[in-house]
């Protein structure tokens, strides 16, 4: 099948039956229009990104701005939010193929951020075939057969966000004028083009989720975008609203400032914590002083986590965004109603947290834990819709507050094999197309995968890279493992590219230079 495309745009995807329904010349030529007038700012943005690494990397530590202190000391608040997206105690995530769609949808969560990124391996086919069931989901067309199964939307489903991809990945199969796309801009413009006014003819839409920034420059930038797509596409301004994953060490000294540059499309802040980790880890990474625990060790509660949470939901509540909270990677687990209670418990404590803290809303990982967690923000909110009134003058977090890296402590061999074990399984999942799988009963994404990944490269480097019982981690020490755990992957049922994932873990975590995201040599590498 062959496509009309617009001019200097060529796409090597494969275009399967139906592709043709969303890469239409009319969005495709948005997608280009949108692409001509960003392009060159997201590039100057990564390039940004680059020399701030550099400068971290000589020791420069970050802190509030000096230049938007006003912006910080001001009296302004987020334009009011519309009906559909008061109610966001509960939100579902989950990546965009059929069944998942439908399952989120019917969830009885509140809300349901659709994923082309963290959980979703940014192959052609998930892109396309993601726009087709998102625009047939809209429209309450969507249905499936599936495993003698069928699958078909209520009649009340969840208020949809959808999550673009982040700004450093390109979509490589398309290009406009010999460049390659960005991925973001590719998964917002066919969406935003294709479903917008029917969103809106429907009360709910267009909300969107918007990943890894680094900058509130980086914020503007998507706000420009989006102030231009509403004007190509006669929607009124302030019509899109998105919420920020505050998910990168740099974006948490500038909350204020993200928020203000998306004031008038803000829908609030989320707590992304997986990230969050995974960039305090990439951007202290040869500091000699720096090094984090095992990953388990790592949670909500250690200290720069803590803060981080709590200036996050202050920042928000001042300006009267919404601030929703992230995702435990704890998921049911069947056939074991010990084991399960204990993941349980910890989704309720997570969430009790979180709505106790003030919080107008959390993550969830999977459909089981809709109730449970629904339950603990019920238990806050009662009858209201959010708690977006409630205001933390009790909190005052610093600079030195977000830069407490603790706890450093364990590091054992267990740690490193499960990093090991759980980074060439999610890797080769990736690479066979699946961007999000349980891993030792916890749900594994890209986000997590990249604390595992990053970690074994930290403490190969880190003096302070030593286990529990005296051993320092090094290269040599990792190549074995690499083994041992590929063969404990390939004696489960698991599918995956593992062979190939092992090498590349091998060669990520050993090589001299860090990979800036592990998905953009995978997405270079892979077959699709
Ligand atoms: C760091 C971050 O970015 S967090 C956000 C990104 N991560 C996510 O969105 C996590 C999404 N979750 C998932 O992909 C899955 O829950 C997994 C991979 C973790 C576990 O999946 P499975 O092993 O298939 O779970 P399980 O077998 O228990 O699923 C039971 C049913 O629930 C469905 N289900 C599970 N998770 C979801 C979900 N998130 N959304 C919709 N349906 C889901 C399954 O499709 C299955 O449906 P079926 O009974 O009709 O066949
Ligand atoms: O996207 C969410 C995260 O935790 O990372
Ligand atoms: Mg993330």
């Amino acid at each position: 099948m062959s496509l009309k495309l617009p001019q200097g745009m060529t796409i090597s995807g494969a275009i399967q039956p139906g592709f043709d329904a969303i890469l239409t010349p009319e969005a495709l030529a948005f997608v280009a229009d949108l692409h001509r007038t960003f392009e060159g700012r997201r590039q100057e943005l990564l390039a940004a990104r680059v020399e701030r690494t550099a400068r971290l990397d000589a020791g420069e530590r970050p802190d509030f701005l000096a230049s938007t202190a006003h912006i910080r000391a001001g009296d302004w608040k987020v334009a009011p939010l519309p009906e559909a997206l008061a109610c966001r105690r509960v939100e579902i995530t989950g990546p965009v193929d059929a069944k998942m769609v439908i399952n989120a949808f019917n969830s009885g969560a509140d809300s349901y951020m659709t994923d082309f990124e963290d959980s979703n391996a940014p192959k052609w086919e998930n892109q396309i075939q993601g726009q087709i069931n998102l625009a047939a989901a809209i429209r309450r067309t969507l249905t499936l057969e599936s495993n003698g199964k069928s699958y078909k939307l209520n009649d009340r489903i969840a208020t949809l966000q959808v999550r673009p991809r982040g700004w450093h990945l390109d979509e490589k199969h398309v290009l406009v004028d010999g460049q390659r796309v960005s991925g973001g801009i590719f998964d917002f413009g066919l969406f935003l083009f294709h479903n917008a006014k029917e969103q809106i003819a429907r009360g709910a839409g267009p909300f969107f989720y918007l990943p890894k920034m680094e900058s509130h420059l980086e914020a503007r930038l998507w706000n420009d975008l989006f102030v231009r797509a509403q004007d190509k596409l006669g929607l009124p301004q302030g019509t899109i609203k998105a919420t920020v994953l505050i998910e990168t060490i740099l974006a948490a000294f500038e909350m204020d400032e993200i928020l203000y540059e998306l004031r008038e499309h803000s829908a609030g802040l989320n707590a992304g914590r997986w990230d969050y980790i995974f960039s305090c880890i990439k951007k202290f990474k040869v500091d000699t002083d720096f090094c984090l625990a095992e990953r388990s060790k790592v949670t909500m509660t250690s200290p720069f986590m803590r803060a981080y949470a709590l200036l996050l939901l202050k920042t928000c509540h001042k300006r009267g965004a919404p601030a929703i909270g992230g995702m435990s990677a704890l998921i049911p687990i069947k056939n074991d109603p010990e084991k399960n209670a204990i993941a349980m418990q910890g989704i309720i404590n997570d969430k009790k947290r979180d709505a106790t803290d003030g919080y107008d809303g959390g993550w969830v990982a999977h459909p089981g834990l809709v109730e449970p967690a629904m339950k603990e923000f019920l238990a806050v909110l009662g009858d209201k819709p959010n708690q977006w009134e409630k205001q933390r003058p009790d909190v005052a977090v610093t600079s030195a507050q977000l830069l407490d890296f603790q706890p450093e402590t364990p590091i054992t061999e267990a740690g490193l094999r499960y990093n090991i074990n759980v980074g060439i399984h999610y890797l080769g999942a990736w690479l066979a197309g699946n961007g999000c799988v349980p891993i030792h009963n916890l749900m594994e994404d890209a986000a997590t995968a990249e604390i595992s990944r990053s970690q074994v490269w930290q403490w190969i480097r880190s003096p302070k890279g030593v286990l529990d019982d005296g051993r320092k981690v090094t290269a040599a020490m990792v190549r074995p493992l690499v083994a041992e755990e590929l063969a404990k992957i390939k004696a489960t049922p698991a599918v995956g590219e593992f062979d190939r994932a092992a090498q590349i873990f091998e060669k990520m975590s050993t090589d001299e230079a860090f990979a800036e995201f592990l998905t953009l040599p995978l997405y270079e590498e892979s077959t699709f």
